[in-house]
Parts: C-alpha cells; structure tokens; sequence
C-alpha cells in the first residue's frame, strides 16, 4: 500500500505560523492498531504502513501575497460543508495571509465556462455566518466534466490550490484533474476533503455530517417507537440513507435501542419464507404488539429493483422503504391481523440540517489541516482521519475502494446484539 503523498517541489517559504506546533514529514501515524501485526510486518523485513500526520509545516511552496486559491463542493449536501468552506477561508486569510479565495459554483460545473455560473469571492465576511446554514453556500452539482476544461478554467484564473469538498465521485475527480495538472506541468495543488454522510470512504476512520446524521436519525427512530407503541400492532418503518453502505441506520440504531430490526445493504434478507423476514416480523408483532424497523435506502435492492443511474454513475436505488411498507401491509392483510404502520421518510430532512457542535469542530480540524497541506506543496490527498489523528492520504489510495459494514465486526454484531434479529435466512 503506497502511503507516500506527492508534492509540488520543494517547500522554502518559512511559514507565517509561529505559535503553533509544527508538524514534519516523517511523523507517521501507523495504519494497523494491533501491535503484533506491525511485529510481524518488522520481523518479515517489511516497513510498517502509515499515513504522514497532518498539520502546518515549517516552510511553504506557495508565497501567500501571490497566491489564489478556489474552493469546490461537488456530490451529495451533507451537514457542515459550511463549516469547511468558512474554515477553509479563515485558516487561509488569518493564518496565511491569503486575500484570494474563489467559491466555485455548483460543482465541478462551475469550473466549465459553459454553464455560465458565475465565481465567488470567499472573504471573511462573507463566510461570516454560513456555518449556521444547511446545504452549501456554493452549491453542488453531479455529472461528469471534462478535465481538459476543469485544468483550462483553473490555469486561466491562475489557481494555485483547490480544496475540492465531496464524496468518492469528487475524489476520484480529484484524481483526474491532478492527473490533468500533472500532464500539463502546471504547478496547482489539488487537496480533497471528505464529505460523506453515508462514512463510506475507505481510510477514513470518520467523515463530517455522519455524527449529525446520526443525531438526527435517532430522534427519528424515537418518533417511530412513540408511533409503534401509541396503537395496537404498531410498527415505525424509517427508512435512512446509505446507498452502499448501512453506517447510519446502524449507529442511530444503537444511539437508541428502540429498533427491533435495521436492514443494510451489507446483509442479504429473505423476505419470504419461514425463516424470512415477514415471517419474524409477524411473531415479533404477535409476541410484543409492536416494531421498529430501520432500513437504509441502499437493502433490499432485489425486491425494490432500481433502475439505471445517476448523473455520476451511481446506480439509482429503488425505494425499499415504499415496497417494505406495502409489503408488510399486504402480508399482514392477507392474514388478518390488524396492523397500524406508520412510515418516516426523513432522508432529505436529515442532511440539510445544520452540523452538529462536534461535526463543526471536526469540520474546522479537517479544514485546517487542507489548507496546511495546500500551503506546503501537497498535492492529489485527502485530509482524514485515522483512528483519532488527523493525516494526509493519496486521493488514489482513497478511491480504490468503498468502506462497508462488516458483516463478522464490531458494529454489526453490536446491532445485532441490540435488536436481536436473525439473519433471515434459512
Ligand atoms: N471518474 C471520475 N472522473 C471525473 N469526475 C468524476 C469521476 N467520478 C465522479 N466524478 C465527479 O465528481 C462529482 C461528484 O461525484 P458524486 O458521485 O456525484 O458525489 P460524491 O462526491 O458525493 O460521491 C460529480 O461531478 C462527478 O461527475
Ligand atoms: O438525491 P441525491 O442528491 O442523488 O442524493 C442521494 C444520495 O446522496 C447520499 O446522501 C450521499 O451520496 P454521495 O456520496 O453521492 O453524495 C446517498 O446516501 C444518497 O443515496
Ligand atoms: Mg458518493
């Protein structure tokens, strides 16, 4: 695994930042937790993987009374995109010194003249209050643009760092358009920070907005149990976000232990059946009166079967919640058993919310840790976070994969411990 991050040159600006602790190249933050792994990796002549810490560096690349920095949010909203970009225009203009920062519009669209959208100026007073807003002040955008284009619009506005805020898809962007710079010699760093409500970036240990998501999803949960318990055979179907991966419905569930069952898109469930999970939830309701279920967008897709994909390329999910409901109606029906369920759909309510007090201090660590990246030289990473220690990543080891649920670790057999539900298999 190639943990080394690429740089522009080399860094002789002695940095502006001199109350605070400085941070070398060599301080490595190691990859694995479990001592007898790196033993053994020593023992068999192997170096121990890790990633370079993150923070300011003693020397710059960039000569901030020159320099011109952009700002991008592309993908999904997500709760504290603010707070970075405010974060992001602060650390810039008073710990550096930088005076030009430019907001990009809508996405990586805003850097393709076509579309028109005009380019923001970033200042101080005009990220003034936007952390306590929602959404994105820039506005986001999906689909892919040409990277010749991309390259063209931030050479012609002489750009020297772009802090590109997304998900997987932005950063596999990020990959290309450094990928672009680096074919053209151009001297631009590109530094990516994840943004992923779903926390299903691989290598980061956590993303911004997850913990709001989470906040809010559980007061959801708590709702669909006052639901299910207020009349007879009651059951709260939620339905969460996750469209790979069931992280929010996992910890909300266990935020509030209410949920007798959470469905993710990690583990497979029979519907039908006698082991399937009509059947289970039948006796549940038989046995108990009641039932929560959580269920994140992305289960179930053989029965909701979704269709085609998005702008970008991500497959567009059927509605598992809608099919559950219904599904769950008729079975009882068909039954005869009265049955009274009640269905939240909060996925859009939850991710344009403001960000919660730890979120917004993660946002502001993630931020400044981007901009001391950026100033340094570093170019194609991504600021993240490794077992509670802030570190700089190479975009390209980021994007080979995507983080799931592991079916046989922590989380999941703590969900499962917590609902008690059966795999729903024979
Ligand atoms: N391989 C790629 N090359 C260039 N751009 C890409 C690539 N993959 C994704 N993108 C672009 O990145 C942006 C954000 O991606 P998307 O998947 O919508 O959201 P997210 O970043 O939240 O995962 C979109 O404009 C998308 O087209
Ligand atoms: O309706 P939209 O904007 O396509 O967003 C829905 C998707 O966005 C997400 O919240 C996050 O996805 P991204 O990583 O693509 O931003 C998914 O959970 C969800 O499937
Ligand atoms: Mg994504």
């Amino acid at each position: 695994m190639d943990t080394a991050i690429e740089s522009l040159g080399v860094a002789r600006i002695p940095s502006p930042l001199k109350h605070v602790q400085h941070v070398t190249d060599d301080e490595c933050i190691l990859y694995d937790s479990s001592a007898r792994n790196v033993e053994q990796q020593i023992r068999e002549g192997q170096t121990p993987v890790s990633f370079m810490k993150a923070g300011p560096r003693d020397f710059m690349y960039f000569d901030p009374s020159k320099l011109k920095c952009a700002v991008v949010t592309a993908g999904g909203l997500c709760p504290g995109l603010n707070n970075v970009i405010r974060a992001i225009v602060l650390t810039l203009y008073y710990s550096y010194g930088v005076r030009n920062v430019l907001g990009i519009r809508y996405g990586f669209q805003g850097l393709v003249p076509q579309y028109g959208h005009p380019i923001l100026e970033l200042t101080p007073k005009s990220v003034g209050d936007i952390a306590e807003l929602g959404g994105t002040v820039l506005g986001s955008s999906r689909g892919p643009q040409s990277v010749e284009d991309m390259v063209d619009a931030l050479e012609r506005m002489n750009v020297g760092i772009l802090f590109a805020i997304g998900g997987d898809g932005t950063m596999r962007a990020v990959s290309k358009i450094c990928e672009g710079i680096r074919n053209r010699n151009a001297k631009i760093s590109v530094i990516g920070i994840p943004k992923t409500i779903d926390n299903d970036i691989s290598y980061m240990s956590r993303s911004f907005g997850f913990n709001t998501a989470v906040t809010v999803a559980a007061e959801v949960i708590t709702a669909a149990h006052v639901e299910a318990t207020g009349s007879p055979n009651g059951i709260g179907l939620v339905k969460l976000m996750g469209r790979r991966a069931g992280f929010i419905a996992s910890y909300a569930a266990l935020a509030k232990r209410d949920a007798n069952f959470v469905l993710i898109p990690e583990s497979d469930f029979d519907l039908e059946g006698p082991h399937g999970f009509l059947a289970v939830l039948e006796k549940r309701i038989l046995d108990r009166k009641h039932a929560v279920i959580v269920v994140a967008e992305g289960a179930g897709q053989q029965y909701a079967h979704g269709e085609g994909t998005d702008e970008s390329g991500n497959p567009r999910l059927g509605d598992i919640g809608i099919f559950l409901k219904e599904a769950i109606d008729e079975y009882f029906k068909g039954k005869g058993i009265e049955l009274n369920l009640k269905y939240i759909d909060p996925s859009y309510t939850i991710r344009s919310v403001e960000a919660t007090s730890d979120d917004a201090i993660f946002c502001t660590f993630l931020a400044q840790n981007a901009v001391h990246a950026g100033m340094a030289g570093k170019t194609n990473m991504v600021v993240g976070n490794w077992r509670d220690e802030y570190v700089y990543i190479p975009v390209d080891l980021v994007i080979t994969g995507r983080k799931q649920v592991e079916l046989d670790g922590k989380l999941w057999s703590s969900v499962l411990e917590a609902t008690g539900q059966p795999s729903f298999k024979p």
